[in-house]
């Protein structure tokens, strides 16, 4: 007892998290002077652009001009992104000193997580993350776990039920033998039993057979497209169902499975379980639903009436739990006694776990998690969470190195695309409404704050600069129009400068963040597939959404592909596999540089003017030199593969067709 006492004295003092900068004071100027030399650089090609603008008349102005706006964008974005190099800061919570000094007032904590639909999300995925959120290494009497279900399933439903009695089994098994992850489905695909602990071991067959006999129910029933009637008669809930019950027409469903406050609510141990919701907000046709947001909504108002806990936790139905200590890392930055008061929200990097080694879809890029419910936009995250903070509250943002949630990545081309032009459109109506950092964070938040906001938010218009450049400089090319500086010129240098420091600095950043080369270059390919594609679109329907000529979607992305997609996911195989209009701006681009670069090849080869007036397309035949290299997969797609996810052969005719008008265009 005196020794405990003892400790939490001596604890009291310190801090329960700790900020320091993430690099040495040297690392952190030499980075200083290496910007400021490109940002000369930058400034010197845009001094290019406007001192040899060709005349009016002069072939090629227009696209001059249209290479000037370019640079003058990717100029712009460069500044912005340097807000998120220049104070790199890393957190570090003290998880032991909260319990030295809090174990026995931990606040009540709720655990939201939401789903939409029973066929894109299947239930025995969203129950992986529910069961991961029950066993948080926090007191059950104070956790609650609701699931929001948009999807209006009962089969959600029913395995929600299902998991009300698999938890009592469940949890205790974990917190006996300290597992990790808690969601019982990767723990189960991932361990081995261990044979060294027998008595794990043994425990453990014992769980995994509940947990398949579990599975396969909630499977069959799916499968039949229906819940027997002995079940139904299992729980009163089940009666919510009626048949006039549809997706977007049906009143409110809050059932309570697990209500802490029943005495009864115990594991197999007698522990205490914590309390778990099943929740379907009332949907109507002609009423707005405001998507994952209203649900959030919708969650606030039910839990406020059974739990009513003063922190929320939300999670993705597919984003389970990777580190059950994960709350408590997250309770550090609110308990705080010094910083805690201002502390709004943490948010984590989203991560997941079904990457390839290399990454071929990109799909850790996106940087933040957190959670959020200002209407009417579909990455209602981003700007909940800058209204909260130019309340003058405090994000906080921690990336451990134990990843503390794990969801699941696009695994076709389609989907990471359209998943893409979502976050891009949703990002970029943000900048152009009230919320604008610059506008609505103006004196609230720091620059560098505002700035940072905007590196996302800015994504969809900058894709006409990469597109510009994709497509222009080829097409001069063809026709013989100069567009770069020659490279014996002095004038080239910023140029080259700009473009190799630029690259290799990311590639070192990536290195250094520990990713392959492969997944350096693979992303390269991400990005321009990115830019062209899914924000120069969602830049169209954004600009056309603010016409006022069309609604806010939310397309899920979907969680579940067959087997043979799945394979060529495994091996790294891009998947196209259907016409898009995004596959037909790719096989297009690919294919108008691969024609220009050998007619450009030809043109230096054949060359009998002096050496100067070839070296004017030295710099346009590098660049579609690159964009040859990085589309490999993409010729592969279109010519050579006979599996299902080549590039349909509508799309190659289609792309043929364009790259034959646009040369034969004149260029102004
Ligand atoms: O009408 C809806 C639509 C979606 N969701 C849920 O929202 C979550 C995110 O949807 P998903 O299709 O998985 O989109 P992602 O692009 O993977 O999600 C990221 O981007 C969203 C914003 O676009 C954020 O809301 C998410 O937190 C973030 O993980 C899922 O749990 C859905 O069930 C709803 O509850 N109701
Ligand atoms: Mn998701």
């Amino acid at each position: 007892m005196s020794t405990e006492n003892g400790a939490r004295e001596e604890n009291s003092g310190r801090s329960l998290f700790e900020t320091k900068a993430a690099e040495g004071g040297s690392v952190a100027a030499a980075y200083k002077v290496f910007a400021f030399t490109v940002l000369v650089s930058i400034v010197l090609i845009w001094l290019y652009r406007l001192t040899y603008i060709p005349g009016v008349g002069e072939p090629g102005r227009w696209v001059w001009i249209g290479m000037f706006v370019s640079e003058l964008l990717f100029g712009f974005y460069w500044i912005i992104t340097q807000s998120a190099r220049w104070n790199v800061v890393q957190r570090i919570p003290f998880k032991d000193r909260l319990s030295l000094r809090y174990e026995d007032k931990l606040p009540d904590v709720d655990i939201f997580i939401c789903t939409a639909d029973h066929v894109v999300e299947p239930p025995i995925m969203v129950i992986d993350t529910v069961l991961s959120a029950m066993s948080y290494n926090y007191p059950p009497e104070k956790l609650s776990i609701y699931l929001s279900d948009d999807g209006g399933s009962e089969f959600t439903f029913y395995a929600l039920l299902e998991v009300s009695d698999f938890a009592k089994y469940w949890l205790p098994f974990c917190k006996k033998f300290k597992l990790e992850p808690r969601a019982p489905a990767v723990y189960f695909k991932r361990n081995i039993l261990d044979s060294h602990d027998l008595v794990l071991a043994q425990e453990e067959s014992k769980v995994k057979k509940l947990y398949e006999d579990m599975a396969s129910r909630i499977e069959t029933v799916v499968e039949e497209g229906g819940i027997p009637k002995e079940i139904k008669e299992k729980h009163k809930g089940f009666s919510e169902w009626n048949s006039l019950i549809a997706r977007n027409d049906h009143q409110s469903i809050v059932q309570i499975l697990i209500d802490r406050r029943n005495p009864n609510s115990v594991d197999i141990d007698g522990h205490q379980l914590p309390t778990l919701v099943y929740l379907s907000r009332e949907k109507r046709p002609q009423r707005p639903h405001h998507f994952k947001a209203g649900s959030m909504n919708a969650l606030i108002r039910v839990s406020s009436k059974i739990s009513n806990a003063p922190i929320i936790l939300n999670l993705d139905c597919d984003m389970y739990s990777n580190d059950s200590d994960a709350l408590r890392d997250s309770l550090c930055f609110f308990m705080d006694e010094k910083q805690g008061h201002r502390t709004s929200y943490v948010q984590y990097p989203q991560r997941y776990h079904n990457i390839t080694k290399h990454d071929i879809y990109s799909s850790v890029a996106r940087v933040v998690h957190q959670m959020g419910l200002v209407y009417g936009c579909p990455v209602e995250d981003i700007v909940t969470g800058l209204a909260i903070q130019c309340r003058g509250w405090r994000p906080i943002y921690h990336n451990p190195s134990r990843y503390a949630f794990l969801g699941i990545a696009a695994t076709t081309l389609d989907q990471s695309l359209v998943q893409s032009k979502r976050w891009s459109e949703g990002m970029f109506q943000i900048f152009l409404s009230k919320y604008c950092p610059f506008i609505y964070g103006h004196g609230k938040i720091k620059l560098g704050a505002q700035m940072g906001y905007c590196i996302y938010l800015l994504w969809a218009p900058i894709s006409l600069g990469t597109l510009c450049y994709a497509v222009a400089p080829s097409l001069c090319l063809l026709h013989g129009i100069r567009i770069f500086p020659e490279v014996s010129s002095l004038w080239f240098l910023p140029f080259a400068y700009v473009f190799v420091a630029k690259y290799a600095y990311g590639l070192a950043e990536a290195l250094s963040c520990g990713d392959t080369l492969k997944s350096w270059w693979n992303s390269q390919r991400i990005w321009l597939f990115r830019r062209t594609t899914a924000y120069f679109l969602a830049f169209i329907d954004t600009v056309i959404r603010q016409l006022g000529l069309s609604q806010t979607t939310f397309v899920l992305t979907p969680k579940v592909v067959d087997d043979d997609v799945m394979k060529r996911y495994e091996n790294e195989i891009l998947e196209f596999g259907s016409s898009s209009i995004m596959f037909t701006i790719i096989a297009t681009i690919a294919l108008l540089n691969l024609f220009s670069f050998l007619l450009g090849i030809r043109r230096v080869v054949l060359a009998t003017e002096s050496s100067r007036a070839f070296q004017q397309f030295i710099p346009p035949i590098i660049l579609s030199g690159l964009l040859i290299m990085i589309n490999i997969p993409v010729y592969q797609a279109l010519f050579f593969r006979t599996d299902k996810g080549r590039m349909p052969s509508s799309v190659l005719w289609k792309s043929v067709m364009i790259v034959s008008l646009a040369s034969l265009m004149p260029i102004y």
